[in-house]
This record gives structure tokens, sequence and C-alpha cells, in this order.
């Protein structure tokens, strides 16, 4: 079964940006070569969905077929993996070399990027597909990191048109400005300015907006980079500082541990989609086939308890309440491990409340549910998650800091990325609150939360 919530995390992505040799795409330096990456683009992308078709024509409801533009090339490429091992009973895999396109063949990146790609999915998704712009955009972000075209459901693509478009408004405000400033040689005083402002506008903060420009100025002044390649570098500077938090933490992958309890604990303030969040998560995890639980331990307010059944109801995942008004939240979570442990869950999800107001009252109910937890599930493999409205931008940076203060924070779900959001709030994220992201949010549909990879996020924001 697939496992919605895997990333790979490699090492050497998330180192500094010091040595970022293998972190850019390697130079084009002739027109034709860019040209003909572009058609292979394209020719990966026909055969990606060719395939998903192929996989829903058994089903008597197919929706028709958009009509592809004419073929450049005849083979679909077919195999870009070669560790998996022989099967006898399938056919005998061709060599690399031929089936390779050209342009995944001279790249190391790609090595790279294989290490912190999305495992193979193989689920399906009823949204039926269509061959646009954005499938090619999409689908290049999928070949880009080491994916077979074979290999590709509809859901993985349907996710990154979805955080194309919720990045949509931050990326056309971005990308042709920048890429007009970052070709002209060492930043002179007006393009720093002009960088600064792009930057502070996209929500980013001054701290990462101060270490982007100052790192992408050092790289400036040692070599001339034509605009792609510097727009190229800025992408390995944006990774870099979204990577450096995972270094930091004990667990850097995205997925509950089995053979153990996990229990997360999901706090922010009402309104950040704390418990949209919830009933997503255990959506992911009743599909990676993990078994899960929810302790609807935000007592404070009836309606957050009724809603949070509401998401148990729809992913058929138990919800552990208690009744009773402005119950305490930690015997609401002692209820929840001891039906964890009885129904060996892997996973257990706690909506916590969260009332900024007062910051006293929230760390002391934080940390009786730590005691609780300390207590009863030792073992268990305890994450604290700060829900963040991105929207909020800066304002929602000064709640986060009173968060990290009071809950001991391991990482941060960013949501609502599909609406007035600016994109650099994730750098700000990572680069003031040293928090990583672990999920974003682009939509209030069920489907609308995955891992957050910060090669697609960038791809997503600086990529048109
Ligand atoms: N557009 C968009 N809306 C979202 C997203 N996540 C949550 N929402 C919406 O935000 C609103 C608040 O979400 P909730 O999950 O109720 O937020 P909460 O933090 O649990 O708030 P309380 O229940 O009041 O504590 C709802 O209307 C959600 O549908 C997202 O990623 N995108």
């Amino acid at each position: 079964m697939f496992n919605w919530f895997r990333r790979k995390i490699n090492k050497t992505e998330s180192e500094p940006v010091s040595e970022p040799t293998e972190q850019v795409t390697t130079p084009e330096t002739e027109p034709s070569s860019k040209q003909s990456d572009q058609e292979d683009y394209l020719t990966w992308a026909k055969t990606a969905y060719k395939n998903i078709q192929q996989r829903q024509t058994p089903s008597t409801s197919q929706p028709e077929a958009t009509e592809l533009p004419p073929e450049t090339t005849e083979q679909p490429v077919t195999e870009v993996e070669p560790e998996t091992p022989q099967n006898s009973q399938s056919p005998p895999k061709e060599t690399k070399k031929e089936e390779t396109p050209a342009w995944m063949q001279k790249s190391d990146r790609l090595e790279a990027l294989k290490e912190t790609a999305m495992e193979t999915a193989a689920v399906e998704d009823t949204t039926p597909i269509t061959f646009d712009e954005e499938f090619v955009w999409s689908a290049k972000v999928l070949a880009a990191q080491g994916r077979a075209p074979d290999d590709i459901s509809e859901e993985e693509i349907n996710w990154l048109k979805r955080l194309r478009q919720g990045l949509g408004k931050s990326r056309r405000g971005l990308v042709n400005q920048l890429k007009s400033i970052v070709g002209q040689g060492p930043l002179n005083e007006d393009a720093v300015m002009e960088i600064e402002a792009l930057l502070l506008q996209a929500d980013t903060g001054i701290e990462a907006t101060d270490y982007i420009i100052s790192t992408l100025q050092n790289k400036l002044l040692e070599e001339a980079l034509p605009p792609e390649q510097a727009l190229d570098y800025l992408k390995s500077i944006l990774r870099d500082i979204l990577d450096r938090p995972l270094q930091k933490v004990v667990n850097p992958g995205f997925a509950p541990e089995k053979g153990v309890l996990n229990i997360w604990l999901l706090t922010g303030v009402n309104g950040a989609g704390k418990t949209t969040t919830i009933g997503k998560l255990a959506h992911l995890a009743q599909k990676s086939g993990y078994n899960c639980i929810i302790a609807a331990a935000d007592t404070f307010r009836a309606a957050a308890v009724e809603q949070v059944k509401v998401w148990g109801e729809r992913t058929n995942t138990p919800v552990i309440a208690n009744p009773g008004k402005n119950t305490d939240p930690a015997a609401v979570v002692f209820d929840g491990i001891s039906a964890a442990q009885a129904r060996q869950a892997d996973l257990l999800l706690v909506d916590t409340a969260g009332r900024l107001q007062n910051k006293k009252n929230l760390m002391a109910e934080l940390a009786k549910i730590r005691r609780i937890i300390d207590k009863k599930a030792d073992k268990a493999q305890v994450e604290s998650l700060l829900v963040l409205d991105a929207t909020l931008g800066q304002n929602g940076l000064r709640q986060a800091q009173v968060f990290s203060e009071a809950a001991n924070l391991s990482g941060v779900v960013l949501t609502k990325l599909d609406g007035t959001a600016k994109g650099g709030v994730a750098l700000a994220v990572a680069q003031q609150l040293e928090l990583p992201i672990r999920f974003i949010g682009v939509g209030e549909g069920i489907e609308d939360l995955r891992p957050f990879s910060s090669y697609e996020f960038v791809e997503a924001l600086l990529n048109e």
C-alpha cells in the first residue's frame, strides 16, 4: 500500500548553500539543448498522460480523452529506476541508457532529487484528468525528481496542480520581476532594494530576505550567471532555507513510525484549520494503512468537538470525546491513549485548544497533556504540530512565536496556501521559527493536504 506520509530525506539536500553546486541544475549553455529538454519533458508528460488514461480504461464511465498534441518521439519512456530487482515474470528491462531521456542522463541533480521525491503512488483519483499546461508542469516536476511516466497517478498530478494554482498569485508577482533583476551580473543597490521589496511583499520576512540576498550576492560576485541560472541558484537557496530545520529534528520523516504509538498534538489559534487538518491527516492515515484514532481534546468549544466528529465520520476514524462541557482536555487525551492502546492504533491525532489570550493557561494545558502522555505512553513518538494560517503572514508568525514558547513544537502545518496567502511565509516560518514545515494545506477538501516538499513548493513558487 502506498504510504502518503512518506518522504525520504536526503541529508545533502539540506546542507548549507555554501557549496551549492549539486543543487543547481547543470548550466544549459546551448539554446538548442534547452529546446530539446522542453520536447523531452513534453514527451514524458504525454506518456504519463497516456498511462493514466490506460489505467482508467477498464472503468465504464471513462471521461473523454483530451486530444494530445502530435507525437514528437515514438518511444514511450517506461523505466528509469534501475535499482528495482528483476522480476522473472516481467519482461526483461531494456538498458537505462536507451530509455532515459537525454536531459535526465546529464543531470546529477536527478539522483539527489530522487531521494526527496515521493514514492510511487498507485492510487487513483476520480477527478477527470486533462492534458493541459498544468498537467505538463506537474509532470515536469515529477520527472525532475526521477519519477518514471508509468508510475504517475492522477492524484499526484491533481495535487501539484492545486499547489501551483494556490501559489499562482505569489508566483506571478515574483518570477518575471526576479528574472529581470537577477540576470544582470552582481546586484547593485537598486537591484538589492527591488529584490528586498519583492521578497518582503511575499511575506518572506526580514531574516530570510537578508539571508537570500546576501547568499545570492556572494554567488553573483563569484560568477556571472544568466537569468535562468541565477533563478535556479535562487531556488536552491530557498530549498536550503526550507530544509535546514529538518537537520535538528529527531524524526525528519513525515510518516508515523510503525510498531509504536505515534501521538500528534495539533495546536493553533481558532480558525487556523486545526480541525480540518486533523480530518485530512486521518484521511491520509486511512489510505496509507495506518490504524488511526482522534482525541477531541479541544473541549473549550462544544462545536469544535462536533466538528471533529464529523471529520471522524467522513474518514471512518474513531473519535474519543468527553460529552461534558468544558471537561479537562488532559482527561480526553488519557482516554484517547487508552483507546489507542486497546486497539493497537498506530496514530493518535489530538485536537488541542489554542487560546492565545492566555499563554499561561495554554502552557499549563499543554504541559498537563504532556505529563499524561509521559505517564501513560512513555514509549510513544510524540509530535507537536502548530497549525498556521498562511494568509496571516507575519501576524501568524508572531502567534507562532507564542506557541513555540508554550508548546515545544516539532513542526508546522501551513494551511490556506490556496487563498490570499503569499508563498514567502513558508520561508519565514523555516528561517524565523527554525521549525520544519511538515504538511501544507491548499484547500478545504479532504485531499487538500500533503507532506511538504521543498522542491515541489519552490517549483510552484518560482517556475512559470
Ligand atoms: N481555503 C482553505 N481553507 C481552509 C484550509 N484549511 C482549513 N480551511 C478552512 O478554514 C476554516 C477554519 O478551519 P477549522 O479546521 O475549523 O479551524 P480550527 O483551527 O479547527 O478552528 P476552531 O475549530 O475554531 O478551533 C474552515 O472553513 C476550513 O474549511 C485550507 O488549506 N485552505
